[in-house]
């Protein structure tokens, strides 16, 4: 057998399957490499109270064991990060990638669910901000992370897209992927990708039904498989795009409230 390849995700659990670290670790196994991960939340939804989405970030401490238990084996090929919770979840995840050395770090600066519009907990946004952003290989924002770490606010142009990214790869992320999807209007999901010096807008014809819960963990996870696989940023960002569009097109209706995608659709449709 070839080489294990070692894909990493911190990362909250959804267990609806759709999003989190269940995503990360599908789309991981889709790409061919060994997923490895360590919890820092657990959320769940609400079918009596509209879908509400609880939040409940496990104490750091046991987020640096599981750490150090990943990395008890020497750093991953390349590795991601979703929903933190916590400030010191934050600071946790800055110290082990700077203490085990790991390059090829994908950070998606997770603070909303989609259907919920407010900041998770700005305080964390700050630190993802302060402390990770410098370490990224790769950071995905949406609109609204886009418009919270570039201190832009409310972004809804391409243009504003493009001042975003720039801002954002001013505070040390090394590529920007600032993601329209459905939040920006048109007929296309945009995306802007910045390498710091050239934008590339990648784009799709916008999917309907929009079966996209967990389209932002999938394609941070699809970046993070292909790099980890050699794929370079260019080329990892591009397939990660076809992956996630493949998945939303095969995402399904899980109830009334929500449609995840499916992370083997890219498969499918081969
Ligand atoms: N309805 C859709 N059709 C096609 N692509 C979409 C659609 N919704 C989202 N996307 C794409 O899915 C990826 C994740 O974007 P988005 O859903 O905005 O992220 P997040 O889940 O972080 O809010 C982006 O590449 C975006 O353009
Ligand atoms: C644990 C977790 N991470 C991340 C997200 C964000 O999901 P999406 O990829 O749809 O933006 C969610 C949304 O429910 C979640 O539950």
């Amino acid at each position: 057998m070839s080489r294990i390849i070692k894909t990493l995700t911190i990362a909250g659990s959804d267990s609806s399957g759709g999003a989190g670290i269940q995503a990360d670790l599908k789309t991981f196994e889709e790409y061919g490499t060994y997923g490895f991960s360590a919890l820092t939340t657990i959320v769940t939804m609400d079918p009596d109270n509209g879908w509400h989405h609880n939040v409940y970030p496990i104490d750091a401490a046991i987020v640096a064991e599981q750490l150090k238990t990943v990395f008890a084996g020497g750093p991953m090929d390349a590795m991601k990060t979703g929903m933190l919770g916590s400030v010191e979840i934050v600071r946790v995840t800055e110290q082990a990638i700077k203490g085990n050395l790991q390059t090829n770090v994908v950070i998606d600066p997770v603070m909303v669910c989609k259907g919920e519009d407010e900041v998770l907990n700005p305080e964390s946004a700050q630190a993802i901000r302060d402390l990770l952003l410098p370490l990224a290989i790769v950071v995905t924002p949406n609109l609204f992370e886009a418009g919270v770490l570039s201190g832009l606010g409310k972004i809804s142009s391409i243009e504003g897209m493009k001042e975003a990214a720039r801002l954002i790869h001013g505070l040390g992320a090394r590529h920007v992927v600032v993601k329209g999807g459905k939040a920006l209007g048109g007929e296309q999901a945009v995306d802007i990708f910045f390498d710091g010096t050239e934008y590339t807008i990648l784009q799709t014809a916008k999917i309907e039904p929009a079966h996209n819960h967990g389209a932002g963990c999938t394609f941070a996870a699809a970046i993070t498989g292909g790099l980890a696989c050699g794929l370079s940023v260019n080329e990892a960002v591009a397939k990660a795009k076809d992956f996630v569009s493949a998945a939303i097109r095969n995402g399904y209706t899980f109830n009334k409230y929500v449609g995840p995608v499916f992370h083997g659709g890219y498969r499918l449709e081969k």
